[in-house]
């Protein structure tokens, strides 16, 4: 067999046969595996003439059809899936051959693989996409993690095949071992977020104030215009536009408010509190899609507390505060993950460029917005910049929109609207910029109960106090 291939993907499905016909499009001959004979036959027929795409039905042909070194990709559900494909790759693969899961696989499962297979020789990437179909047909942001020399390897066809943000290519190496699925998933906990917020923004125009579909449509794409520009306020003003072919009604109002979610969002979260690290709007995100599964409790809730809301006044100036408080929501959203990343680089020994997180996110992704051009500067003055919130010109940007989410929230609470992501945003700032937080009190009361000792502002030294025991059960 001839091996005269460049890539071979693993899975043909939606993301691994748009990403292959990418690769083709690009100059790369390439390669994909799929059981099914159908996806094969599909993706040859979906090839641009004058590309060179092969569907095959066998691992073996496709894996010995390649180049060496052996570039190859699976796109596969995260999981039994990934372990089944290695486990069938692994005959046919050689010392120095690449493999890489390009799913959205949790880290700790990649990097207990990179090790299974560093011990072969094999060199184990995982890589997190993001841009979806369409994104890894055109051009998808993604976040490689592993071995960083024999990343030079995959270097020429991922750069060449990423969105590019100018002329930078959305795709730089993440860092040692897991960091590539790591950096996915704050990627998606930050998501979560943005979407979070922006529901909550969408409540505050739809329920408090008593817009349409077609003026929140206008809003949107006004603010897509602006400091808001980004991919998912773009889809959001799409999303209000669009009528159900059935009933001609609005799409957005005849879909059933239960959010799903497949474990990337609550894993940031968890992760978030083994490093320990605060993000609490990601956390609040998460947790909103949880409670929206919910719905017949919360259909008995309504009935017992009344869900009407209040009214809110529909102004231009509301609309402008809307439109500051998502800014600000967002800044926040993103610095709470990047400090994360800050965090877990170091803690997890994953080395992470801070600065080629941003590049990558700055096209292709779902998380890509006109205020990441903002945090480019941040990172070149301090390129593991513990937290966003510390740098002088995003103190700016965050105090010049201060007023407009406390207005916001304000309203919001006495209106009944629950604007959790952005509450917890506010209160994260809050927080963050406090000299002195409360936590004094919860000291005391650790040494009261349990004489877990506290230390003091006046001098050094751990200290425990008998606090009043009269009074003690
Ligand atoms: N869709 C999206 O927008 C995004 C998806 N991802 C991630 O990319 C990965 C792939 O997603 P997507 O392309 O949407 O999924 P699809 O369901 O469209 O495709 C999955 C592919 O994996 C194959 N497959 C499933 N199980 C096995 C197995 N045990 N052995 C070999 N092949 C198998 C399927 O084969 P067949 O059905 O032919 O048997 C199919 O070709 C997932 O991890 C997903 O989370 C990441 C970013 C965005
Ligand atoms: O990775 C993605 C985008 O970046 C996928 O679309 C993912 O499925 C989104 O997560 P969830 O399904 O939990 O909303």
């Amino acid at each position: 067999m001839e091996a005269n291939f460049d890539f071979g993907m693993i899975g043909l499905g939606v993301m691994g046969s748009n990403l292959l016909l990418n690769m083709a499009d690009h100059g790369f001959a390439a390669i994909g595996f799929d059981l099914k004979q159908e996806r094969c036959q599909a993706l040859e027929a979906a090839a641009n003439p004058d590309t060179v795409v092969k569907g095959v039905g066998t691992m073996a042909e496709m894996v010995l059809s390649l180049k060496k070194p052996r570039k190859m990709m699976m796109l596969v559900p995260a999981g039994k899936a990934v372990d089944a494909v290695i486990e069938s790759l692994l005959p046919y693969l050689e010392e120095g051959d690449i493999v890489i899961d390009g799913g959205n696989s949790f880290y700790r499962d990649t990097l207990e693989r990179v090790h299974r297979l560093q011990d072969k020789g094999i060199h184990f990437f995982g890589m997190g996409i993001s841009g979806g179909e369409l994104g890894a047909r055109l051009g998808p942001s993604m976040m490689p993690g592993g071995d960083q020399e024999a990343y030079q390897y995959l270097k020429p066809i991922l750069e060449s095949v990423a969105a590019k943000a100018g002329d930078t290519p959305c795709v730089a190496y993440m860092g040692h071992g897991a960091a590539g699925h790591y950096v996915k998933m704050v990627h998606n906990g930050i998501e979560y977020a943005m979407m979070q917020m922006i529901s909550e923004v969408y409540d505050v125009l739809h329920r408090g104030a008593g817009i349409s579909n077609e003026q929140l449509h206008h809003i949107f794409q006004h603010w897509n215009e602006g400091q808001l520009q980004s991919f998912l306020i773009h889809i959001s003003a799409d999303v209000f536009k669009t009528k159900d072919a059935e009933t001609n009604h609005f799409l957005v109002d005849m879909i059933l408010d239960q959010a799903g979610s497949k474990g990337t969002g609550k894993w940031t979260s968890q992760e978030a509190l083994d490093l320990p690290v605060a993000i609490p709007s990601i956390d609040a995100a998460v947790a909103a899609r949880n409670l929206s599964v919910y719905k017949e409790q919360r259909v008995k809730a309504a009935k017992v507390y009344g869900s009407a809301t209040g009214k809110i006044e529909f102004t231009n100036e509301l609309v402008t505060a809307l439109e500051n408080t998502l800014a600000f929501g967002f800044a926040i959203a993103y610095a709470q993950g990047l400090s994360m990343l800050a965090k877990a680089s170091v803690e997890l020994k994953m080395n992470i460029p801070l600065p080629s997180v941003i590049q990558v996110w700055k096209a292709g992704c779902i998380i890509r917005s006109a205020l990441l051009g903002n945090f480019t500067a941040a990172f070149e003055k301090e390129p593991q910049l513990p937290n966003l919130l510390l740098d002088k010109d995003i103190a700016d940007l965050l105090k010049n929109r201060e007023e407009s989410i406390r207005e916001v929230i304000a309203q919001a609470i006495k209106a009944k609207i629950p604007l959790s992501a952005l509450g917890s945003a506010l209160a994260y700032f809050d927080s963050y910029v406090s000299e002195r937080m409360s936590t004094n009190l919860i000291q005391a009361q650790r040494d009261y109960f349990g004489a877990h000792t506290y230390q003091r502002i006046d001098r050094e030294g751990v200290f425990h106090t008998e606090w009043n025991v009269e009074n003690d059960e």
